[in-house]
């Protein structure tokens, strides 16, 4: 099929001037006739391009606001094209924002309009991806408290342009949402669920959602090996949170039309997931960080100052910073050989990325060995390294985590989809070392550029913290008890403690376990999102802003 063969051309009015419409299978565009530009004496045609696929919608021109705008200053020209169609579409503006904006084509004929509206809507029918029905699910206690009034005024008014239904639920309470979707939601019904709230909510629905796929396919998550089926239905972010990292790392910005609009084209990012166990009980599910000492202590002082909204964090982590803590324990791991990339690499992960694209060899899908390999594996230590320390942090970040207090992320050249996740050890050091490896997450500076740092590109990983060595296995089955905070100052020039055990964070939960076992399920889930665009592909438009809505609100 020929994608640039014209199958619509016409001479509409556009703004008073007369435009040559192109409309083909992939671009709409438009540019000044040269009877306009001869007329008006202007130079080169300005020409605008639409790709198809970025069309939001096409429909007959009957707002009064726009007919009386035209009425009044109608020229004689304008009388002659009295029917009019709008195209909605995304217009990139700055920094990986997306806008719907509006463009107005007068017609001399209304068969001529109505042929314009047919064509371009039988073209938007073609495009498959795109979700008709979606499930909505809002956390009112989000962020700053303002998913609702989000959803309603910056996203509701698009997905109602795109002709898209939507069926919401406002939660009540938490985890209302996560149950919904494993037991009672009927899913047949929905292209695709969206989320409006932060990475907590986010874990929600990812659970939700993987859960139900599980039970719906007889798959049992507590096997740490079990191979879990890939969720069917895309995930929608919203974002109206605190950190919102799975947003901003997936899109680029957070910002809730940008969001909508990728929702709308029917964008399609495969995620991987790491599952978590404790011995053959599955934990949780993690997509961002799993973070054990420095950001599981801030996560655990940050929960009991949850009424502070966002701010919490600045201040646990001053406080937790402060406390310098460290925990001994052993880290084991089987690295990602075969990947193409390298955590210090500094390739980033990108739309379209070449290193999520490369399947790993079929044995070693989703990381996997036979039982026997792996066993012997551990036993030769060929295939996994078992490290012993003291550790301020161990975080595995299965995506770059990167977020507005961190815009390249904790791990700045992790992938999205590549079946992997990076663990960091970050050893005991001065409080001044450990300052300065923070300080690197804010700046361009390589943050893993230290001598008690180390980074490892794994598909596995096993975390024992010392306190358990010597416990016996029946003891390993009960949940650990958090002991008294008893310090004990460290022979260091600085200051350091050792409390026995600290707490795992998993995408922003606390985990009831500190020995963990953790497997990386290779693109378990995909979002409406299309991952970060390269900067080149933003389009920076000079010329009059057509209509942009909905209106900006300081809403967000
Ligand atoms: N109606 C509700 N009432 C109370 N808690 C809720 C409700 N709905 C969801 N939650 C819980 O609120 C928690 C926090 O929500 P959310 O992730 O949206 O915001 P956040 O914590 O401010 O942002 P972030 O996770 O990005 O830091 C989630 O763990 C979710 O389980
Ligand atoms: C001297 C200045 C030092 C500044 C250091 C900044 C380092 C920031 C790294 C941020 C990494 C965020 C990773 C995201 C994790 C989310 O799953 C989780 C839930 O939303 N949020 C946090 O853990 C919230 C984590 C908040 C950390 C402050
Ligand atoms: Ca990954």
């Amino acid at each position: 099929m020929d994608k640039q063969a014209k199958l619509l051309s016409s001479k509409l009015l556009q703004k008073h001037r007369l435009v040559e419409v192109v409309l083909n299978r992939s671009v709409l565009a438009w540019e000044e006739a040269e009877e306009g530009r001869k007329r008006s004496n202007s130079g080169a045609a300005h020409s605008h391009t639409v790709q198809v696929c970025e069309i939001v919608a096409v429909r007959k021109t009957e707002d009064e606001d726009d007919a009386q705008k035209t009425r009044k200053s109608r020229k004689e020209a304008d009388q002659l094209h009295p029917y009019a169609f709008t195209v909605s579409y995304v217009r990139r503006t700055r920094q990986h924002q997306w806008r719907c904006a509006d463009v107005t084509f007068h017609c001399p004929s209304q068969e001529l309009c109505e042929q314009w509206i047919r064509v371009t809507n039988e073209q938007l029918s073609l495009l498959t991806d795109r979700p008709k029905s979606l499930l909505v699910y809002i956390n009112p206690y989000g962020g700053k408290r303002r998913g609702k009034r989000i959803y309603e005024q910056k996203v509701a008014p698009v997905f109602r342009r795109a002709g898209i239904s939507a069926d919401v639920i406002v939660t009540e309470r938490a985890n209302h949402a996560r149950d919904h979707l494993k037991t009672e939601a009927n899913l047949d019904k929905y292209d695709g669920v969206v989320c409006v709230g932060g990475d907590g909510m986010f874990s929600e629905i990812l659970h939700g959602l993987a859960s139900r796929t599980q039970t719906d396919h007889g798959v049992d998550q507590n096997q740490p090996d079990a191979e879990l089926v890939p969720c069917s239905l895309r995930i929608g972010i919203i974002p109206a949170g605190s950190t919102d990292c799975i947003c901003f790392a997936t899109v680029g910005t957070n910002d809730p039309v940008t969001s909508a609009l990728h929702i709308i084209v029917g964008d399609s990012q495969p995620m991987d997931v790491c599952s978590v166990h404790h011995n053959d009980s599955f934990l949780r599910f993690s997509v961002s960080l799993l973070g054990y000492g420095f950001y599981g202590d801030l996560l655990t002082d940050s929960e009991r100052k949850r009424w502070l909204g966002p701010a919490r964090y600045d201040l646990s982590g001053v406080k937790t910073f402060l406390s310098h803590n460290y925990y001994e324990g052993t880290v084991s791991f089987l690295p990602a050989e075969d990947n193409l990339g390298s955590p210090r690499d500094k390739l980033q992960c990108r739309s379209g990325c070449r290193i999520c694209q490369h399947k790993p060899s079929s044995n070693d899908q989703h990381g996997e060995m036979s039982d026997e390999k792996e066993k012997s594996a551990k036993g030769c230590s060929s295939g996994w390294t078992t490290i012993h320390g003291k550790f301020i942090a161990i975080n595995a970040a299965s995506m770059s985590c990167a977020c507005p207090r961190s815009p390249k992320g904790l791990s700045p050249s992790a992938h999205l989809a590549d079946g992997t996740t990076d663990l960091i050890l970050v050893r005991k050091c001065s409080r001044l070392d450990f300052f300065k490896h923070l300080l690197r997450h804010t700046n361009k500076d390589d943050q893993f550029d230290h001598s008690f740092v180390e980074v490892h590109r794994v598909r596995k990983f096993r975390f024992q913290p010392r306190h358990h060595e010597l416990l016996s296995l029946e003891d390993l089955s009960e949940p650990v008890q958090k002991k008294a905070f008893s310090p004990i100052c460290s022979a260091q020039t600085t200051c350091s403690y050792s409390a026995a055990h600290s707490s795992w964070t998993c995408d922003g939960e606390i985990l009831p376990h500190a020995a963990i076992q953790v497997s990386v399920q290779c693109q378990l889930i995909r979002l409406f999102a299309r991952g970060i665009e390269e900067q080149q592909q933003q389009q920076f438009v000079f010329e009059d802003p057509c209509t942009l809505w909905p209106l900006e609100q300081s809403t967000n």
